[in-house]
């Protein structure tokens, strides 16, 4: 069974990408499966060492969307690509639109060790 932070990191790290294509979401979407079922609406790729992100957990305690405590923001904005359902599209053709970002991360921590399990949004 895939474990949280794992997950985390096959549906939000991308860290050897930098050159970011129109494609890139329609891939990346497709290669990371999500869209097994259903297209997932949207969905951030951090393109930065997973160590810096792993270090996020430790950086400024915000509260988290859904009113928990244990999110945390990026003391310093981060490479990312915001990947965006199109309108219209119909699974399985899950079309997004790639838009590329520098922006603070916003992720949920858990667990021992304490890492990201979750994204919860950019700012
Ligand atoms: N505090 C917590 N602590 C621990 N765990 C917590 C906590 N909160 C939730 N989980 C868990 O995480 C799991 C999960 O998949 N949550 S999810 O909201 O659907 C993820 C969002 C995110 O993937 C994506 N998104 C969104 C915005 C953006 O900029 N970029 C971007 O990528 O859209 C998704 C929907 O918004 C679920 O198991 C839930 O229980």
């Amino acid at each position: 069974k895939e474990s949280r932070a794992k997950k985390f990191q096959r549906q939000h790290m991308d860290p050897d990408t930098s050159a970011i294509s129109s494609g890139y979401c329609n891939q990346m979407m497709k290669r990371r499966n999500m869209i097994d079922g259903w297209c997932k609406p949207v969905n951030t790729f951090v393109h930065e060492p997973l160590p810096d992100v792993q270090a996020v957990c430790l950086q400024g305690s915000v509260v988290c969307k859904n009113g928990q405590p244990n999110c945390h923001q990026s003391s310093s904005r981060m490479h990312i690509t915001d990947c965006r359902l199109r309108n219209g599209s119909k699974y399985p053709k899950c079309q997004y639109q790639t838009m590329q970002k520098e922006k603070s991360i916003i992720v949920a921590c858990e667990g021992d060790p304490y890492v990201p399990v979750h994204f919860d949004a950019s700012v």
